[in-house]
């Protein structure tokens, strides 16, 4: 399982964090990568935890103020990116054009998808993962694996039915090993969770009990 924490725009310190993910994975040898704002990556990087950004732009070098762009964010040390977000929702188009920019960057890529539809309109754009989540649990730290099951197994159907290489993780409201275990059990290869850890009073605590199922 891969575990991927967003710290989106929380008043968490990156680095911390970032320090116990590199720890945690490296003691237990489950994945773990996070996410922090564009500005902290090379920061977050520094620490030696696989580092991720949480979007790029579907542009190349150019006039595109405000942009984020790919091949500098890899230059900070990401590795991989997510593309579009239920805080954050792209066009179709963009969110191709986004993962063309990333291919280009040699960046791994997860594409956030609210429904297992979108999962399969996702799947087809070709990314490395796509992350189901039902908006209306992000940030409640109640599981989708939990509350409605079923969105995990059809995303998982729904991804198959395109593209057999297209790994599908879950999201929302995960913050446990319990949750992880879940979400594995639904045919889940990763999990995309936030909240969990980047608002956890003890992020190092949390993490460690988030793997410990896999440890
Ligand atoms: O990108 C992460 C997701 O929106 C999940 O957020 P959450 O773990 O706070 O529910």
């Amino acid at each position: 399982m891969f575990v991927l924490v967003n710290l989106k725009a929380y008043p968490c310190d990156p680095v911390e964090i970032a320090e116990a993910a590199a720890d945690v994975s490296d003691e237990t040898g489950v994945r773990v990568a996070v996410a922090p704002q564009a500005a902290h990556l090379p920061a977050v990087a520094e620490t030696g935890v696989e580092t991720w950004a949480q979007h790029v732009s579907p542009v190349e070098h150019g006039s595109h103020t405000g942009s984020t762009l790919a091949e500098a964010v890899a230059d900070a040390g990401a590795a991989g990116t997510l593309i579009n977000h239920s805080e954050a929702r792209r066009k179709l188009a963009d969110i191709d054009a986004s993962l063309d920019a990333a291919e280009r960057a040699d960046l791994e890529t997860v594409v956030c998808a609210n429904n297992p539809d979108q999962v399969g309109a996702a799947a087809a754009l070709g990314p490395d993962a796509v992350a189901v989540e039902p908006p209306e649990l992000i940030g409640t730290g109640t599981p989708v694996s939990k509350a409605d099951p079923d969105i995990v197994t059809d995303a998982v159907d729904a991804a198959a039915a395109v593209d057999e290489s297209v790994d599908v993780f879950c999201g929302a409201g995960i913050s446990t090993g319990d949750d992880l275990d879940a979400a594995a059990d639904l045919g889940a290869t990763g999990v995309l969770l936030a909240s969990g850890v980047a608002k956890a009073d003890d992020p190092r605590a949390a993490l460690e009990d988030l793997v410990e199922p896999l440890a």
